[in-house]
């Protein structure tokens, strides 16, 4: 399993914001994408995602473009975007069985338990509007601990709102991921460094 970014260009409202970017994300190993608001960290972290086209250049899953491998690929991706993207009228649970799609009679406690690991056990039964921004953020995040048929992660922005303890799980998660032979793409304007990650940095064109 590889992810490569060939030569990519990214631009929006008809600027380019970077250009002749470069590398590949293998089994393991992970890339912080840093740079100063506007530089372009979600422009580029979109397009890793197949959600906004390249201006130059291809992003590769296995060797072919992701927009042709898009089944394949998609199966393997999890994305989460800057916003935490929960539904404010349903609870935290059933946000979590809603955004992993969990099924059958185990789903709830299986949402539960994985809520109570992200420290929200208590918020559980709360629509996720009555949630603290930090938690709204922690119960996005809990979906990380269902996704283990999800090698590829790309995770913007993912510390932001989060206290100290919240971070060093993330950190743990992430760490456990990689081991485990999981990839890793994110984005930070924080000096929150995950171990042993490339860092890219966006420079403006
Ligand atoms: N839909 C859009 N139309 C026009 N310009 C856009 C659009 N989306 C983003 N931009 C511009 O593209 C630039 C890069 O935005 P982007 O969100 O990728 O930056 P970023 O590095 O993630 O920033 P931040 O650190 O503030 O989150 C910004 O100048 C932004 O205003």
């Amino acid at each position: 399993m590889v992810l490569r970014c060939v030569d990519v260009a990214g631009s929006r409202g008809g600027n380019v914001l970077f250009s002749g970017i470069g590398f590949a994300v293998e089994p393991g190993q992970g890339v912080r994408i840093h740079g100063d608001n506007g530089s372009g960290k979600t422009t580029l972290l979109r397009m890793l995602a197949g959600l906004t086209p390249p201006h130059a250049g291809a992003v590769l899953w296995e060797d072919e473009d992701i927009r042709t491998a898009r089944q394949r690929y998609c199966a393997n991706l999890l994305y989460l975007g800057h916003a935490p993207g929960v539904k404010n009228e349903l609870l935290a649970w059933e946000n979590l069985v809603f955004m992993q799609g969990l099924r059958g009679r185990a789903a709830e406690d299986e949402a539960r338990a994985c809520l109570a690991e992200a420290g929200l056990g208590a918020q559980a039964d709360l629509p996720a509007g009555a949630l603290s921004q930090g938690q709204r953020k922690r119960l996005a995040l809990a979906r990380l601990q269902l996704a283990h048929n999800r090698p590829m992660w790309l995770l913007d922005e993912p510390f932001v709102g989060l206290d100290q303890d919240a971070v060093a799980a993330l950190c743990d998660r992430v760490a456990s991921h990689r081991k485990a032979g999981g990839m890793l793409v994110y984005t930070t304007h924080q000096a929150v460094e995950v171990p042993d990650a490339l860092t890219l940095r966006l420079e403006a064109c």
